[in-house]
């Protein structure tokens, strides 16, 4: 058996000893383990999966990125994951809509399907790489595919092991396993699965199931799920959000929901990106989680967007993009027929003096980004402590179309500390997490509406990246922390006057609305909305908290 397998393995080197497939049933002949880039170019060529297989087949862009579709499914499934209840699970999980529960029974069925598929498949994709740039705390994941562009989007999205590494790391059990079996459907009539669709999770025996979805993003948020159960036991605290730093080493996050601007805004050529997505803060600084971006390529140009723009090379991964014209493949990024959520995934390296290792120091500043979708909220303003708890429990943004299947255009929403699709435990426990370490480092926190100005969706505008570009620099320079401030109305935030290359009316939302009186209305409005949505959390969070919320 064992000299089957070998005969058909691409590199002997890196392969995986045979009791670690045979542990799950697994005996595919053919198993491709962190294969090279230009080897899963190859093989992805052959790929029949994609919706229109004469022109779309195992393309390569103009610029040498990888060219795959993810066929149904282009955006995450929230609907559709579940998480196993179990007697472990059952006092700890935040059940609701986020954390729909699944019998052990049903996973494991549903993983029994998943082996099977990876079974019959023509090749066994194995992907081993770390999650988390910390030596102390990284988490070991292992990922089972059958797409050559699963492999290499994980191959981008995870921190690759070296040789060495890798025998000495990932030779016996992991941390996590995901078996991707995602083109094969999912069984609808089993308990607990809802659809076609199912992304199941067991945080007890450290495994997830893939079915009916090719969405990449499924995996990568997966894996940040996890760790947000992993890591706070170890008091880690784990974040949706970006991180840069500048020349003197100081670090920036940037929190967010899908769409608000983390990876664009990140990268930014005076500092030095860390991460796009996501994070860990430990007692000795902050870390990405990932090692590679997965930005959003809708309406990607070289002028807005140089640094991705130009990552879009050998090596990247192009999802659900199509062509300007069959023969240049040169990508259209305006063209969003198959989804606006088109994505381009590539390892943190592309991005010009990204960090290595992706670590830096205690942040200086928080900047948590709201698209908002009432053009209401200041561009920019200073959050006191009790704010910066009261807005990061809220989470206030709009989800925009795309990222979510489902979605077509901006809708409020409230997302517990800008991420909760992928929190496994209550909120108010990471946001404590956040109340104590942004105090005892002394972090000053912003709030960055990169949403609309002028009216809302619909009338007005979306702020511009320069505007919210040149205000990011303000902060960073210390100029807006060092000026004047104005009161804004109902939220009690604190506006700065002036923020240098930005317009100053426009600080001051109500001066870009025409209809005052129906700015009023709005604000007071959505000001209701926040109260409302707050009711939930009233019983877990302190009377300052509380009281840092709008008043109307
Ligand atoms: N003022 C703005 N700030 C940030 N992004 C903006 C702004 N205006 C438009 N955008 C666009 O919004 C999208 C933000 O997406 P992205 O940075 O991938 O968000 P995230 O990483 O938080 O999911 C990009 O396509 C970007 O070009
Ligand atoms: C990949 C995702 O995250 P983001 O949009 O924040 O990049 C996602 O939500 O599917």
């Amino acid at each position: 058996m064992l000299h089957h397998l070998r005969k058909y393995m691409y590199n002997t080197t890196k392969a995986l000893p045979l009791e670690q497939l045979t542990r799950w049933g697994l005996h595919n002949a053919t198993v491709v383990r962190n294969a090279s880039t230009p080897e899963l170019y190859e093989i992805a060529a052959m790929d029949p999966l994609s919706p229109d297989p004469e022109t779309r087949q195992g393309s390569i862009s103009s610029t040498g990125a990888m060219v795959a579709y993810s066929g149904r499914r282009t955006g995450r499934s929230p609907k559709d994951k579940r998480v196993v209840l179990d007697e472990q699970t059952e006092q700890e999980i935040w059940w609701g809509d986020v954390n729909i529960p699944i019998p052990k029974k049903s996973h494991n069925l549903l993983e029994q399907i998943a082996l099977q598929f990876l079974n019959t498949r023509p090749r066994l994709f194995v992907v081993d790489g770390y999650a988390g740039w910390d030596p102390h705390s990284r988490l070991r994941i292992r990922v089972f595919c059958t797409r050559a562009y699963h492999a290499l989007f994980m191959q981008n999205m995870l921190i690759k092991p070296t040789t060495e590494e890798l025998k000495r790391d990932f030779s016996d059990d992991v941390d996590f396993h995901i078996f991707n079996a995602g083109p094969m459907s999912a069984p609808k009539l089993v308990e607990g699965v809802g659809s076609e669709t199912c992304v199941s999770v067991n945080l007890t025996d450290k495994k997830m199931v893939i079915l009916g979805t090719q969405y990449a993003g499924e995996m990568k948020k997966g894996v940040f799920g996890v760790t947000h159960y992993m890591l706070p036991k170890q008091g880690i605290l784990t974040l949706h959000s970006s991180a840069n730093e500048g020349v003197n080493g100081d670090v920036t996050l940037l929190f967010g929901l899908s769409g608000t601007g983390k990876t664009t805004l990140s990268a930014d050529p005076k500092r030095k990106l860390i991460g796009d997505d996501e994070h860990g803060w430990s007692d000795l600084g902050i870390f990405n989680i990932e090692g590679g971006c997965y930005a959003k390529c809708v309406d990607l140009t070289y002028e807005k967007e140089p640094e991705i723009y130009n990552a879009v090379k050998f090596g990247a991964v192009l999802e659900n993009v199509e062509f300007i014209s069959k023969d240049s493949r040169q990508v259209d990024y305006h063209n969003i027929s198959i989804t606006e959520n088109t994505r381009v995934s590539y390892p943190l390296d592309f991005i010009p003096g990204a960090k290595n290792p992706a670590l830096g120091s205690h942040p200086q500043n928080i900047l948590f980004l709201t698209c908002d979708a009432y053009g209401v909220l200041p561009p920019v303003s200073l959050l006191t402590p009790e704010q910066a708890m009261y807005h990061f429990i809220s989470g206030y943004t709009a989800k925009v179309a795309g990222t979510e299947m489902g979605v077509k255009e901006p809708v409020a929403t409230f997302s517990a500390c800008f991420g909760e699709a992928f929190l496994p435990l209550h909120p108010t426990l990471y946001a404590t997490m956040l109340a104590d370490k942004m105090k005892q480092h002394g972090t000053k926190c912003w709030l960055i509406n990169t949403g609309w100005s002028g009216g809302k969706y619909g009338v007005g505008k979306r702020m511009s990246l320069k505007n919210t570009r040149s205000i990011i620099d303000a902060i960073h320079s210390g100029e807006l922390a060092n000026g004047q401030f104005d009161n804004f109305e109902v939220f009690n935030l604190q506006i700065p006057k002036r923020a240098t290359g930005v317009p100053d009316q426009i600080l001051h939302p109500k001066n870009t609305w025409t209809n005052k009186a129906e700015f009023d209305r709005t604000l007071r409005n959505l000001g209701d909305k926040f109260k409302k949505n707050f009711q939930k959390y009233q019983n877990k969070a302190s009377p300052e908290v509380i009281n840092a919320g709008p008043k109307i």
